[in-house]
């Protein structure tokens, strides 16, 4: 059986993109992670599925590479706006509104939420920031932007071993649905990102994960909005007042479209 995908991606951020609004499509766990490995499938950060919406145009399905469900998608969000043109996009993490001007799309984010059992966290403990610290990396502010990001701050964000604290950090049993793991240097107001991603690992760019550390950075007075938040795949602008929506500007690429042969999926 041939499955359309569209190949797209944010900032490098990268995902396999299959428009089920005419005909369904239903992927098991093994099935996704199939088709996200870099070597016998596609390849993918995550699976995105486009269905046709209940209170929005448009519903977004997310799956990471290890074959869960993810609830947010800042950058495929993007993509998902400059395939269809569709304004809103239902998630599980709540509903987006988007836009494409000028080869930028916008894309405007429920308010932020902060509380343990929001984020999750399994114990009533602050989040802002959060009183726990794994080897060098210490006092995060937990967020909750659709999905669950902790953010860090530091002073040599080089220096910082991702690659080995993000798995122990991403799997911490304090996390009851694990969580996204970003490392943020901020010099003169400017943010720089790189990002652990639950269930993919390190990414060139997280469009969930710039708009919790843009968040972060205001409410520490680090940054003041709108925030550029440079990461390895390039810059999203994010804007964000206390209470408000979050607002994220950036680039959506399209790569080419393909046909998956089922049958030969492992
Ligand atoms: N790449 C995505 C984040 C995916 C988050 C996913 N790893 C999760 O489990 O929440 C973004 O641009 O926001």
């Amino acid at each position: 059986m041939k499955l359309r995908f569209h190949k797209m991606h944010g900032l490098g951020n990268d995902f396999i993109v299959i428009d089920a609004r005419r005909q369904p499509v239903d992927l098991g766990g093994a099935q996704v992670r199939a088709l996200c490995d870099r070597r016998e499938g596609v390849g993918c950060d995550q699976l995105i599925l486009i269905e046709p919406g209940e209170k929005a145009e448009v519903r977004m399905r997310i799956w990471n590479p290890d074959g869960k469900p993810a609830s947010a998608c800042g950058n495929a969000a993007r993509c998902v706006v400059s395939l269809t043109g569709a304004p809103t996009i239902e998630t599980e993490g709540g509903l987006l509104t988007g836009v494409t001007v000028d080869d930028m799309v916008s894309i405007e984010l429920p308010p932020p939420r902060f509380a343990h059992d929001q984020i999750p966290i399994a114990d009533p403990v602050d989040t802002r920031p959060l009183p726990m610290a794994w080897d060098q990396l210490s006092a995060p502010d937990a967020v909750n932007v659709g999905n669950p990001h902790l953010v860090f701050f530091v002073d040599d964000l080089d220096a910082v071993p991702l690659g080995d604290l993000g798995p122990r950090i991403e799997t911490d049993p304090a996390f009851p649905d694990r969580i996204n793991v970003n490392v943020a240097e901020v010099n003169d107001g400017k943010v720089r990102l790189r990002t652990w991603e639950r269930g993919a690992g390190l990414t060139r760019a997280c469009g969930t994960g710039a708009c919790a550390t843009a968040v972060a950075a205001i409410g520490r007075k680090l940054a003041i909005s709108p925030v550029e938040v440079e990461m390895d795949g390039g810059t999203l602008e994010i804007s964000w007042a206390p209470g408000q929506n979050i607002l994220m500007r950036g680039p959506a690429t399209h790569v080419f479209t393909g046909d998956i042969d089922m049958d030969a999926l492992a």
